[in-house]
C-alpha cells in the first residue's frame, strides 16, 4: 500500500484540517489577547508618567516659561512608549505639540520636537493607530485655597510600539503551534500505521495469497489483544471461510453423487434404448426380425451382393390354414405355431441368413449368395422340417405344414421389392397347386418341385 493511498494519511489530512482550524482559532484568540494585555500595560505605564512629570510641566504652563515645557515635554517624547505629547493650556499660551498626535478631527497630526508640523518618524504596521491619555495640569500654589487649573496634557503611543513588544510572543506563540502540531501529527501517523494501516495491509496481503480452491482461516499480527474492530472482522472472516469450505465440500460431494447418477441413468438410458432398438429389430413373439429390421437388412444384403456380385435369393413362407389353427385350437395356440414355426426356420437355417416374420403367419428369408436352384433347395428342406414338426396341444398332438414362394435376383436386377413381389406370387402359386410345397418363380409360369 502507497503513502499516498494509506488510511493514516487520509485520517491524518480529515484529522489536520480541522485541528488546524481549531489551532488557528485558538492562535489568533491567544495572539489577540496577547495584544491586548500589552495594550493595557502601555496604557498603565503612561498613567505613570504624569508622577514623573506633572508637577513641571505644571509649573512651567504656570510661570509662561516655554524653554522649560519644550524641554520638559521632549525628556517625556523620548519615553520607549510615547509617540507624542499635546499640551492644551486654558488660555492657549503655552500650547504645545511634539511627535504624532490626533487633531480635532481625530486625524493623525506630525510635529517635530520644536513643535512645528513635520513628518511623521513612525511608520510601519499600527504607526498611526494613536492611543493617548490625557490628564489636567493645576497649580498649587501658597497664595491658593485650591488647585488652579491650567489646561490638559496628553500622551500618545500607538499600536506599532504595543506590536513591536509582544512581535516576540507572537513568534514564540507561533513556534510553539507549529512544533505541537508536527509533534502531534507524527505520533498520530505513527499509531494509526501501527494499530489500523499495518494490521489492516497484512489482512489484505493474506486474503490476496488466499488459495481460491481451499481457502484457509487467517491469522493477524496485532499489538493488541481486545476485540477490536479489526480482530471482528478477521474473526467474521474466518467464519465465512470455514462456511464457504463447508459448502464446497458439500458441494462436492453432491457433484459426485450427481455424476454417479448421471452415469448410472445414462448406463440405464443406454441399455433402455438398445433394448428399444432390440424391440424394433425384434419380433417379440418368434425372435425373428420385424419386417422393418427385415427390409432394412436385406436392403443391405443385396447392396453387398451388387458390389460382390454374387447371386441373392429370397423365400417367402406362408403356414397354411393357419386361421384353421386359431380358430380349432385358439390364438394362444396360433401363437405357439408361429414361435415353434419360427424355431424350425432358424435352426435350418444359416446363421448368415436372414429371417424376418413380414407379419400375421407371412415370413420371408433372405439367402445371401445363393442362386435360385439353392434358395429351392432350402425351401424343400425347411418344408420338411415344417411338416415334421409337431405340437402337444391338450394332450393332442398338432401338425402343420407352410408353402414357400422362391425367387432370385436377375443379373442387374437388386430391387428388394421386386424380388419379394416375385417370391410371392410363386407363394401363392404354391398355395393354389394345394399348398405344403416350394415353387420357384419363373417370369412367365411358376414351377412346382
Ligand atoms: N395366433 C395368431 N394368429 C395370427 C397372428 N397374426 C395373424 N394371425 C392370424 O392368421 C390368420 C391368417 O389367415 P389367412 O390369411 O386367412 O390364411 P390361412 O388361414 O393361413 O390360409 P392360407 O394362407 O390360404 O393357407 C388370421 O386368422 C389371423 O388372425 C398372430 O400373431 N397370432
Amino acid at each position: 500500500m502507497s503513502f499516498r493511498h494509506s488510511i493514516a494519511l487520509h485520517l491524518l489530512t480529515v484529522i489536520f484540517g480541522f485541528y488546524f482550524l481549531v489551532a488557528v482559532i485558538v492562535t489568533v484568540v491567544q495572539l489577540y489577547k496577547e495584544y491586548e494585555n500589552t495594550k493595557e500595560s502601555f496604557y498603565q505605564e503612561i498613567q505613570l508618567l504624569p508622577t514623573t512629570f506633572g508637577q513641571g510641566i505644571s509649573d512651567s504652563v504656570w510661570t509662561y516659561n516655554q524653554e522649560l515645557l519644550q524641554s520638559i515635554l521632549r525628556g517625556v517624547y523620548n519615553s520607549p512608549i510615547v509617540v507624542g505629547i499635546e499640551v492644551k493650556s486654558l488660555d492657549h499660551k503655552m500650547d504645545y505639540k511634539i511627535g504624532s498626535i490626533l487633531d480635532k478631527d481625530s486625524h493623525p497630526a506630525y510635529f517635530d520636537t520644536d513643535g512645528k508640523p513635520g513628518k511623521s518618524a513612525e511608520t510601519g504596521l499600527g504607526a498611526d493607530a494613536l492611543f493617548g491619555y490625557t490628564f489636567p495640569i493645576t497649580y498649587q500654589g501658597p497664595a491658593f485655597k485650591d488647585p488652579q487649573p491650567l489646561g490638559e496634557v496628553t500622551i500618545y503611543s500607538n499600536e506599532r510600539l504595543v506590536f513591536e513588544r509582544v512581535k516576540y510572543g507572537f513568534f514564540l506563540i507561533l513556534i510553539n503551534s507549529v512544533i505541537k502540531t508536527l509533534a502531534l501529527w507524527f505520533i498520530i501517523f505513527y499509531f494509526i500505521k501501527r494499530y489500523l494501516g499495518n494490521p489492516l495491509n497484512e489482512f489484505t496481503r493474506k486474503i490476496k495469497q488466499q488459495d481460491s480452491n481451499q481457502p484457509h482461516p487467517i491469522t493477524l499480527d496485532i499489538p493488541w489483544s481486545d476485540n477490536n474492530e479489526i480482530l471482528l472482522l478477521k474473526d467474521s472472516y474466518n467464519q465465512m471461510i470455514l462456511s464457504v469450505n463447508e459448502y464446497q465440500a458439500a458441494l462436492k460431494t453432491l457433484n459426485k453423487e450427481l455424476d454417479d447418477k448421471v452415469r448410472e441413468r445414462t448406463h440405464e438410458l443406454f441399455a433402455a434404448k438398445e433394448a428399444a432398438e432390440m424391440l424394433a429389430y425384434t419380433d417379440v413373439l418368434t425372435d425373428v426380425k420385424t419386417r422393418r429390421a427385415f427390409f432394412e437388412l436385406a436392403e443391405q444384403e443385396l447392396k453387398n451382393a451388387v458390389r460382390q456380385q454374387t447371386a441373392a435369393s429370397i423365400i417367402m413362407i406362408d403356414i397354411d390354414h393357419f386361421k384353421n389353427i386359431n380358430d380349432t385350437y385358439g390364438h394362444a395356440t396360433g401363437d405357439l405355431v408361429l414361435q415353434t414355426f419360427a424355431k424350425t426356420l432358424k435352426n435350418s437355417c444359416r446363421a448368415c441368413d436372414l429371417i424376418g416374420r413380414l407379419g400375421g403367419e407371412e415370413f420371408a428369408i433372405l439367402l445371401p449368395q445363393t442362386d435360385l436352384n439353392g434358395a429351392l433347395h432350402v425351401a424343400e428342406k425347411l418344408r420338411l422340417s415344417v411338416a415334421d414338426s409337431k405340437l402337444t396341444h391338450n394332450r393332442q398332438t398338432l401338425h402343420f405344414t407352410a408353402s414357400f414362394g422362391v425367387a432370385e435376383t436377375a443379373p442387374g436386377q437388386y430391387m428388394l421389392e421386386e424380388i419379394l413381389l416375385q417370391a410371392d406370387q410363386a407363394l401363392y402359386t404354391a398355395k393354389n397347386q394345394g399348398r405344403n410345397q416350394a415353387v420357384a418363380y419363373k417370369q412367365s409360369t411358376t414351377e412346382n418341385t
